[in-house]
Order: structure tokens, then C-alpha cells, then sequence
């Protein structure tokens, strides 16, 4: 079958975005690795695909997100901004506030007169079963035997897995080796991705994220989510958090009770249209 797409990205984070909703598109696991794969495919870190919402009366799209490894996930958020984006320049809606199904639940996204998208998250999970993270009782830190070493994470799901841990400089930070560590932990039955986290000042931080299923990105919208709700319920962070990642800033904006929707603004870029044979 011959696929068309749209090669988009929020910050550096790379996806390849695919209108099922007008297309028939049924994507396996080799599917989406071979469209991820940065020399036989498009390449990504992860594949979007629109569908129709399960319920039309509550969402207009259904959202599913793909990692590179070909599984999918719960929630993106650097591809939420890019799916507004997305189906507004295909002609899909002509609205700029879009309430979107996703596996991790309903999200919202609003288009701002600059062009950039801020998207209510939804509310942080902070129990443990929610995230999931094998732990007694939900905490704002945990320990965390990793690698020979005890590290305090905080462990947030912004309806996927985040692990959460302070350092005193993102660009000294062991990203490489405790990254995939942190990531395969037995603690975290599904996995989970790695925020390192700089607090630069109570409505500040610098970030890095290895992300569970695709190492490294740019930059991780529910991993800054996810950081500044730690930092926040870890006594560090104020309400309103300007995040720098490599690939760019975001503002995160959360009240700190945990029934509050975390908010999210960035940018989202398209880069090129395409198709491919599947
Ligand atoms: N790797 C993530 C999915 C993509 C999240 C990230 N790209 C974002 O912008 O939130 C996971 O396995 O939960």
C-alpha cells in the first residue's frame, strides 16, 4: 500500500503524522520500525496516526502515538501540538480548540493566534498504580537502586510512565549510561521514561529525556510535564515553569493540587509532505 505523510516536529521531536481518517491505514510494529528507521524509512522518534473518535460527542479525533521500537503508547505531547497542527492544515477540522481521545486519556488542544498550541494535559497520576511503579504509597520521591547507586526519582504518568531525577547540570548528566537503566527498571512494569532534571529557579529547569522506546529526544512534552509536576510536589517549582530542553522551550503551567490539569504551550512544525509503500 502507498501511504502519504506529513514529517513533523515539536521542538526536535521528530514524527512521521498520518491522516487515518481518510486513509485505510493498518500499522503493525514492523510497520512503524521501518517508518522510524532514519536510513530505510522517513524516520522518527515517534509515528502519529488520526483516526475517528471512538465518541463523537466528547472528542473530534482519536490520537494514537507509535515509538520508534513499534509500540504504542499512551500520551505524546510534543505530538499533541503537532496533531493540532496537523489536521487543520489537511482540512480535517477548521477549529482551533480540539478535544482529542487519547490511550491516556482525553486531552485538549488549543491553537493560539501566533501558531503555537497549548494542550491541557489533563491531571498528573501520582499513585502508584496509576503510573505503574511497584511502591507502597504514592511519595513525591522514591529510591531507586539503579546500576549499583540509589537515586531519589520521582515517578508522575501523564498517562505514560515518567521517572523523574534532579542533577545539578543536564549537560554533565549520565543520560547515556543510566537512561536505559532507568528506562527497563523492574520497578516500572511498562517501561517508563527518564527526565533529568536542572532547577535553575522555582519557574525554571533545563531537561533532558531518555524516552522509553526511542533513547534521547530533543525535547519530551509529558516528560516536561512530568518534571514539573515532581519538582513542583518535591517543594522546588512554583505554578508556572519555563522548560529548556535541547531542542527548545516550553512553558508548563500546573496549580499543584492533583485533581489540576497540567498545561503545556509550544510550537509544532511541519517539514514535508510525502508517501511511501508499505
Ligand atoms: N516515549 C514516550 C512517548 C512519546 C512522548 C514524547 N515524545 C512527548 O512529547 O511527550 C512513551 O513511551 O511514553
Amino acid at each position: 500500500m502507498t501511504l502519504s505523510f506529513t514529517k513533523m516536529h515539536g521542538l526536535g521531536n521528530d514524527f512521521v503524522v498520518i491522516d487515518g481518517v481518510r486513509q485505510a491505514v493498518e500499522l503493525t510494529p514492523e510497520r512503524v520500525r521501518f517508518l522510524a528507521d532514519r536510513r530505510l524509512g522517513v524516520g522518527c522518534d515517534q509515528v502519529l496516526l488520526v483516526e475517528s473518535p471512538a465518541d463523537p460527542a466528547t472528542a473530534a479525533f482519536r490520537y494514537r502515538i507509535f515509538n520508534a521500537d513499534g509500540g504504542e503508547v499512551e500520551q505524546c505531547g510534543n505530538g499533541a501540538r503537532c496533531f493540532a497542527v496537523f489536521v487543520r492544515d489537511q482540512g480535517l477540522t477548521d477549529q482551533t480548540l480540539i478535544p482529542v481521545e487519547t490511550a491516556g486519556g482525553l486531552i485538549h488542544l488549543q491553537v493560539e493566534d501566533n501558531g503555537e498550541v497549548t494542550v491541557n494535559m489533563g491531571r498528573p497520576r501520582l499513585e502508584p498504580v496509576e503510573i505503574p511503579f511497584a511502591a507502597e504509597a504514592p511519595a513525591p520521591a522514591y529510591a531507586l537502586e539503579v546500576g549499583g547507586h540509589t537515586l531519589e526519582v520521582g515517578a508522575v504518568s501523564m498517562g505514560n510512565p515518567h521517572a523523574v531525577l534532579r542533577v545539578e547540570d543536564v549537560l554533565k548528566a549520565p543520560v547515556e549510561s543510566l537512561g536505559p537503566a532507568m528506562e527497563s527498571h523492574p520497578r516500572f512494569p511498562r517501561r517508563v521514561n527518564a527526565g533529568f532534571m536542572e532547577v535553575v529557579a522555582r519557574d525554571h529547569i533545563r531537561l533532558r529525556v531518555f524516552e522509553r522506546g526511542a533513547g534521547e529526544t530533543q525535547a519530551c512534552g509529558t516528560g516536561a510535564c512530568a518534571a514539573v509536576v515532581s519538582g513542583r510536589t518535591r517543594g522546588w517549582l512554583d505554578e508556572r515553569v519555563a522548560v529548556d530542553l535541547p531542542g527548545g522551550r516550553l512553558v508548563i503551567q500546573w496549580e499543584g493540587c492533583e485533581d489540576a490539569p497540567v498545561f503545556m504551550t509550544g510550537p509544532a512544525t511541519s517539514v514535508f509532505t510525502g508517501t511511501i509503500k508499505l
